[in-house]
């Protein structure tokens, strides 16, 4: 097994996330020590834990708003979506995840941190759709741009936002999803650079509403 990260950027873990710092190293330490053999995480991820799965999923902390219901989409091991329900306790989180193990370590690490403000749905976006309406849809690295606006649109109030951690290339899948985009009134659509001076690996986030209201 590979050396689980010594926390990268300690200053930076600290001042994102604030006093629910010692939640996420408690989460941090056991995803590092089990990630792998769970499947959850790749064998080269626990070198580059903090850096590439936590950080990078903190640092999208500030977009959720007070008191939102957020719905993050193929949470995995944890990304983005408990991340953040260990950093924002004041906004209630569902995570959407098909695979029965991921549900079961989620599920484990939410009874294990005391967090009451998730809860882990199993199955596929789609069977959730028309089911409940939320104001944030997340997801991380679970398809391209095209196939995720119609997974998450029917998930989002008139006026809710979508926030997708995408790579360099996030560009391109914009290009490539301009029919889904327009057929489910995304607008005012933008990509941030999220963490300059704060993290080593900068994180690019499509941000968008979609409807017509707020
Ligand atoms: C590559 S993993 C990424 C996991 C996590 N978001 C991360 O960044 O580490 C993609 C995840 O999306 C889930 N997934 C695939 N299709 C999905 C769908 N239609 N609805 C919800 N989750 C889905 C998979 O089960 C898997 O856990």
């Amino acid at each position: 097994m590979s050396e689980t990260q010594v926390e990268a950027e300690p200053g930076a873990a600290a001042q994102i996330a604030g006093d629910r710092v010692g939640a996420l190293r408690e989460f941090a330490r056991d995803l590092g020590e089990r990630g792998e053999e769970l499947g959850l995480i790749g064998p080269l991820e626990p070198p580059r834990l903090w850096t590439r799965h936590l950080l990078n999923s903190a640092i999208l902390a500030p977009l959720i708003t007070a008191g939102s219901r957020v719905a993050d989409i193929g949470t995995g091991g944890g990304m983005p979506g408990l991340v953040l329900a260990i950093v924002r306790p004041d906004a209630a989180f569902r995570l959407i995840e098909p695979m029965e193990r991921r549900c079961n370590w989620l599920n484990e690490q939410v009874e294990r941190l005391g967090l009451d403000n998730v809860e882990v749905l199993r199955g596929r976006a789609e069977e959730y759709h028309g089911a409940f309406e939320v104001d944030q849809v997340t997801a991380r690295a679970v398809t391209a741009l095209r196939k995720l606006v119609p997974l998450t649109a029917p998930l989002l109030r008139d006026g809710g936002e979508m926030l997708f951690l995408k790579g360099a290339s996030v560009q391109n899948e914009i290009d490539a999803a301009e029919k889904v985009l327009r057929k489910h009134r995304v607008r005012d659509i933008s990509v941030e650079e999220l963490g300059a001076g704060r993290l080593a690996e900068t994180t690019r986030v499509f941000r968008a509403k979609i409807g017509t209201h707020g």
